[in-house]
């Protein structure tokens, strides 16, 4: 989809790159030239990830421990990353989540999502952003969010709240970082299978509720290339008037939401034939009750 030199000088930092999507999103931007960092908590995982991808284009491709809800071990990680040369771009990708009632989250299992998926984001940005400000460099950054953050979602309440919060910050700094040439994008991808994720979202195996593929209008969960090219697009020069966006890459899937009339979909002609003649019935009668018109 893009030349293989689309991001040649470019320095990206993909927070949770050791699975998972941030893992693909790492694949694809080292297939167009980018530079690229890891980052997350288990070292193994990040090491036996850049071993495997480190013979992708470039082969450029680092990884840092690091824990994103402690503000202290980001500002080391973003130090030692400037040693070896300033980012261009950021991917705020790690996330925690798990499906359960409200009603039986505790403090602590609250806090687990809100200080991984909001805080992390914000201090990554912040660490990061900061230095970009200084020293003139005009950066991307991109959050991976969720199409929670336009339709909410029941039984993953904190992590919908969190991420609505990280959507609320890409469009609030795209404003305020705007005179600095820094761009501030998001992206919200609908199910994209991952064990991570489906380990904690779709624990039963059955696929029910936001993993059901049969749900999205185009029939299948998304696919990861997809994905990588979105980012790599919004990672490359040449569309650097776009800030502050949110966008959807989930085949219409929330657009399909019960609140909307997806269901008719399943109407056949003759259905829709009868629909008509009743519902033009209902206009010529209260035609006949018009005073004017
Ligand atoms: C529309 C599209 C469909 C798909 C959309 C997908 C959108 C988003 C997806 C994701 O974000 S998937 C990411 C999945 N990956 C991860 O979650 C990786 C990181 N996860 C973790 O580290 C753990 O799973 C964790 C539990 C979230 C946090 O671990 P941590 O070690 O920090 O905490 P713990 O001490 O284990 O637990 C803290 C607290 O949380 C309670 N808790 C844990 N699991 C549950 C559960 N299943 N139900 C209720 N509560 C839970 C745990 O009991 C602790 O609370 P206290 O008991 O101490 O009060
Ligand atoms: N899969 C899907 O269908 C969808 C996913 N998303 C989003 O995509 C992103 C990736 O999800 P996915 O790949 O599916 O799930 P994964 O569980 O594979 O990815 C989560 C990553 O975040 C890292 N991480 C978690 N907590 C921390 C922390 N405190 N510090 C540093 N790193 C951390 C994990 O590494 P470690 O445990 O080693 O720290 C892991 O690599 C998330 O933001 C998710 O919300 C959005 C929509 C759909």
């Amino acid at each position: 989809m893009f030349k293989d030199s689309t991001l040649a000088n470019k320095r990206v930092l993909i927070t949770g790159g050791g699975t998972g999507l941030g893992k693909e999103i790492a694949k694809g931007l080292l297939s167009y030239g980018a530079e690229v960092y890891i980052c997350g908590r288990r070292e193994s995982v990040l090491q036996e990830t850049v071993t495997e991808l480190a013979k992708i284009g470039s082969g450029k491709i680092h990884y840092r421990v690091t824990d994103i809800r402690d503000p202290d071990a980001i500002e080391t990680m973003v130090a030692s990353i400037w040693e070896e040369g300033a980012l261009t771009g950021l991917i705020n990708n790690a996330a925690a989540n798990f499906i359960s009632p409200t009603k039986d989250l505790s403090p602590r299992g609250y806090q687990a999502i809100r200080s991984t998926v909001m805080d992390g984001a914000f201090y990554t940005v912040l660490a990061i952003g900061k230095r970009w400000i200084k020293e003139g460099i005009k950066g991307s950054i991109v959050s991976n969010l969720v199409t929670w953050v336009w339709t909410g979602s029941a039984y993953v309440v904190p992590s919908a709240m969190a991420k609505t919060a990280i959507d609320s910050m890409t469009k609030s700094l795209a404003v305020e970082w705007g005179r600095y040439g820094i761009r501030v994008n998001a992206v919200a991808p609908g199910p994209f299978p991952t064990e991570g994720a489906w380990d904690k979202l779709n624990p039963t195996g059955t696929s029910t509720g936001a993993t059901d593929a049969s749900t999205v209008p185009m029939g299948r969960y998304g696919e990861m290339q997809e994905l990588a090219n979105l980012m790599t697009f919004l990672q490359a020069d040449g569309c650097d008037y776009i800030t502050g966006q949110t966008i959807g890459i989930d085949g219409g899937h929330h657009l399909a939401a019960p609140s909307t009339f997806a269901s008719l979909g399943s109407w056949s002609d003759d259905d829709w034939s009868s629909v008509r003649d009743s519902i033009k019935a209902s206009a010529e009668k209260e035609k006949t009750q018009r005073s004017v018109g």
